[in-house]
């Protein structure tokens, strides 16, 4: 079926949608034994977990981990070599109208620059069959209604992120994934997404983000899927994460752990059942996945930056 093109009228400039009927899917994220190699790079290595509704699943791992590879094989945009990954249970290929299954986004740079916001929505939504009051609805969602009808190559790198994130929300899709999406947001906008990742898992969401702002991630994330190197390093949730690594560093405290036992004293830190029966204080989110993914970071600077 060919998408229709926009016509003049409205903000956005289009009423009428394109009805295919598919049955919906769970909200669930799926990987069985996942493997990718590029060449002589080992990307993804055996990787199995599942993201289940109703929490927002932080993916976290150092640089080079094999995240944006992982998500990339979920949606269909590279194939494993061993293994497979399922959205709501079905391969996301298999799925006609996947926005309406699963949105994501990867590359807040993948649009045509020369394509106004609206458009770049509106053709989405023509071959998903969504109908387009959609795009105006996420739109305003995201803070860009008044620059709807702007070139899309023209915006910057916070403003694509948003329009990549209204283009994840068009389909109200049951399950959703963002690579990094914090990125290039200002602290407004960090503090936006949060509360948005958080708000899309309480409507009973699967919501898989990935990130590197562990300080972010210990606010927003129930549960975490840590990696290194490609491998699963670790499926658990934050309380647990920051309850066992402060349990490990009872056997080896001293002066950076009084450090971060400080710092987990700040606002918003949460109390941890096992750390108050140890007497101890908790420990960040972040010295917790430092202390986990520290044998599987593969570029590391010198101290002094030589
Ligand atoms: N298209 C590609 N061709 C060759 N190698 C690739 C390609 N994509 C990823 N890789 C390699 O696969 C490994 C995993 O990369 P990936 O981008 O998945 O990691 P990541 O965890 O998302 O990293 P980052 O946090 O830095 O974004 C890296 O060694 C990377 O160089």
């Amino acid at each position: 079926m060919g998408a229709r093109p926009p016509v003049p009228g409205g903000r956005c400039g289009l009423d009428g949608t394109v009805n295919l009927i598919e049955r919906p899917t769970a909200a669930t994220i799926e990987t069985h034994g996942l493997r990718k190699h590029y060449g002589r790079t080992l990307a993804v290595n055996d990787l199995t977990f599942t993201v289940v509704p109703g929490r927002v699943t932080g993916f976290v791992g150092p640089n080079g981990a094999g995240k944006s590879t992982t998500m990339r094989m979920i949606l269909g945009l590279d194939t494993p070599d061993e293994g497979r990954a399922l959205v709501g249970g079905r391969p996301y290929r298999g799925l006609r109208t996947p926005l309406r299954h699963v949105g994501a986004l990867l590359d807040a740079n993948a649009l045509h620059p020369a394509r106004r916001a609206c458009d770049h929505l509106l053709w989405m939504a023509h071959s998903n069959g969504i109908p387009a009051r959609r795009v105006d609805e996420v739109l305003d969602q995201v803070g860009l209604a008044t620059v709807a009808r702007r070139r899309a190559g023209a915006f910057s790198l916070g403003m694509k992120q948003r329009l990549g994130i209204a283009a994840a929300l068009l389909g109200d899709a049951p399950v959703l994934m963002f690579d990094e999406p914090v990125n290039g947001l200002d602290p407004e906008g960090i503090r936006w997404i949060c509360g948005l990742l958080r708000g899309l898992a309480a409507q009973g969401r699967a919501v898989l983000v990935s990130s590197h702002l562990m300080s972010e991630l210990e606010d927003t994330a129930d549960h975490l899927i840590v990696i290194g190197r490609g491998r699963l390093l670790a499926d658990t949730s934050v309380r647990d994460l920051r309850a066992q690594a402060s349990g490990g560093r009872a056997q080896a405290s001293g002066g950076r752990a009084q450090a971060s036992g400080e710092r987990a004293q700040a606002p918003g830190a949460q109390t941890q059942a096992s750390g108050e029966r140890h007497g101890l204080e908790q420990i960040s989110l972040e010295e917790a996945y430092l202390r986990l993914t520290r044998d599987a970071t593969e570029y590391t600077a010198t101290e002094d930056g030589t």
